[in-house]
């Protein structure tokens, strides 16, 4: 099983991620952000946090236009998997891979601290480690957390149970509550928080290895 990170300058989740893959028994390869290619076989790209080009224009914006991410793009295009961690998911929007957008908190401030993150479905090899329902705790660390989409795609994405978790106490004033979403073919997620920071007893939490592990399972070779 092959991972790829990608490296932007600003990316400070990226080695954070890489480990989180390992655990779960993935090769990592790091890719920087000017290649214009994955590495052959890639089962699954992660794209982390981190403030990319120094979050200008907007965070995410000047990542997405960047030509690993019209590899990234094919590679999901092709029904490839794709997750990104908070500025990741930021990158996923800005590149039209997943809708919506994430807007400054509405607290207008940075917030970085464990949030109650609830899982909305169980039904994709992200989540399918915990149970729908069920109350993890998850560490967040954004200015721009402040997910929003129009109501008729936040009907869409409710319907199609698109809606991977959201916040049990909304800390940054995200529509619906929303902390993570799917994309229709529930490939690509794209989340706010960060389970790899909750994926080591001694980091202060390990609710985030069960994604990681589920991964690994579902994405080992038959
Ligand atoms: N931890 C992160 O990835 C932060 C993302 C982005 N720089 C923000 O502050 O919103």
């Amino acid at each position: 099983m092959k991972a790829a990170v990608i490296v932007f300058p600003g990316s400070n989740c990226d080695r954070d991620l890489a480990v989180a893959f390992r655990e779960a028994g993935f090769d990592v390869s790091m890719v920087w952000h000017k290649d214009t290619a994955l590495p052959q076989g890639v089962d699954i790209v992660g794209i982390p946090g981190g403030f990319s080009y120094g979050d200008y224009l907007r965070c995410g914006a000047i990542a997405a236009q960047s030509p690993i991410c019209r590899a990234v793009a094919d590679h999901a295009g092709r029904g490839g998997y794709a997750v990104g961690i908070c500025n990741g998911f930021q990158v996923l929007t800005e590149t039209g891979l997943l809708p919506g957008a994430l807007l400054r908190n509405a607290g207008l401030k940075y917030i970085c601290r464990t949030v109650g993150l609830r899982v909305e479905t169980a039904a994709s090899v992200y989540t399918e480690g915990y149970t729908a329902g069920q109350v993890i705790d998850i560490p967040i660390a954004h200015h721009d957390g402040n997910y929003f989409a129009d109501d008729e795609t936040v009907a869409a994405l409710r319907g199609e149970d698109r809606i991977a978790f959201s916040y049990a106490d909304n800390p940054n004033g995200s529509v619906g509550d929303i902390a993570g979403i799917l994309s229709a073919n529930r490939r690509v997620l794209g989340m706010m928080p960060h389970p790899e920071r909750a994926s080591d007893a001694r980091h202060g939490g390990t609710d985030g290895t069960a994604m990681f592990r589920a991964l690994g399972t579902a994405l080992a070779p038959a």
